[in-house]
C-alpha cells in the first residue's frame, strides 16, 4: 500500500463546556486506504469527523487533512474532500441528471466537464433509463450508490462517509462497496463510519472509539487476534460493552 499520509491527527480534542466529546485522538490514514471509524452511539465519531472535514474547530490538538490545517485552512480542506451521509446526500425532488449537475457545479467543475463526466457516471451505474427520474423515486440502494458517486465526482483526495449504507441489505451493501474499492484503487482515501460489522471486515484498518477515546486501531484480522474473537462483531462487543455513553 502507498504510505503517503493524507489524514494526520495528534491529540485532537473537542469539548462542549466541561464535556469531552472527542478525547486526544491520534492516528494517521494513508492515501487510498479504506479506514473504518467505528464506535457505539455517542462515542464521538460524528464530532471527530466534523473536525476532520473543516466544519468544526477543535478545542485542542493538531490535525492535517490532505496537508491542510484544520484550524487555518478549512476552505482548502473542503475543496479537497467529498462527503456523504445517510442523513443528507441528494435532493429527492431533483432528477438524477439534475442532482449530478447541481453537485458538479458546487464542486466547481465546468459545464463541459460535468456533461462528459455525468454521461460516464450514468452509464457506469446503469442508470440510463432513470436519468430523467426524480431521485426520490429510486430504490434506497441506488440512491446511495448515486450519492457516493456524486461525492467523488470531483475526484477528491479523501471521501468521508457517515453511515452511508443505513437501511439496506448485505447484498446491496456489497454492491456499494464495489464502488468504494474502485475509488480506493484510483487513490481516493475512504474514511467511513458504520454500525455494520460486515462492512468493518471490508476495511483495510479500523479504529474503535469508546466514550471519546480510540481504544483500538488495526486491521480486522489483527483486531480479531488481539481480542481472541472470531468476528468483528465480537471485537466490537468486547470494546463497547463497557461504554458509559448512550445514544442521544
Ligand atoms: N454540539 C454539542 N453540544 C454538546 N454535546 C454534544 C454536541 N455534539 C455532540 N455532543 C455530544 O458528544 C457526544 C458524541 O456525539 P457524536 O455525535 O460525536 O457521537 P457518535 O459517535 O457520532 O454517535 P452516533 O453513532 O450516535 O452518531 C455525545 O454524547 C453527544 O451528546
Amino acid at each position: 500500500m502507498n504510505r503517503n499520509i493524507v489524514i494526520s491527527t495528534d491529540k485532537l480534542t473537542k469539548r462542549f463546556g466541561d464535556f469531552v466529546a472527542t478525547n486526544e485522538i491520534t492516528f494517521d490514514v494513508y492515501e487510498g486506504e479504506i479506514f473504518g471509524f467505528l464506535g457505539a452511539n455517542g462515542a464521538g465519531k460524528t464530532t471527530a469527523m466534523r473536525m476532520l472535514c473543516g466544519l468544526s474547530i477543535p478545542s485542542s490538538g493538531k490535525a492535517t487533512i490532505a496537508g491542510f490545517d484544520v484550524y487555518k485552512e478549512t476552505e482548502k480542506i473542503k475543496a479537497n474532500i467529498g462527503y456523504m451521509s445517510q442523513k443528507f446526500s441528494l435532493y429527492e425532488d431533483l432528477t438524477v441528471q439534475e442532482n449530478i449537475r447541481f453537485f458538479g457545479g458546487i464542486y466547481g467543475l465546468s459545464d463541459q466537464k460535468i456533461k462528459s463526466k455525468s454521461d460516464e457516471l450514468i452509464q457506469q451505474l446503469g442508470l440510463e433509463k432513470e436519468r430523467g427520474k426524480l431521485v426520490g423515486s429510486l430504490p434506497l440502494g441506488w440512491k446511495q450508490k448515486l450519492a457516493f458517486s456524486v461525492a467523488i465526482f470531483h475526484e477528491p483526495k479523501i471521501v468521508f462517509l457517515d453511515e452511508p449504507t443505513g437501511g439496506v441489505d448485505p447484498v446491496t451493501r456489497r454492491q456499494f462497496w464495489d464502488l468504494i474499492y474502485d475509488a480506493s484503487d484510483r487513490g481516493i482515501t475512504i474514511f467511513v463510519t458504520t454500525h455494520y460489522m460486515d462492512e468493518a471486515e471490508y476495511c483495510n484498518r479500523i479504529s474503535m472509539m469508546v466514550d471519546g477515546y480510540i481504544k483500538a486501531l488495526d486491521t480486522p484480522t489483527k483486531l480479531k487476534q488481539q481480542f481472541s474473537a472470531e468476528t468483528m462483531d465480537a471485537v466490537f462487543f468486547e470494546l463497547a460493552r463497557g461504554a458509559k455513553r448512550k445514544a442521544d
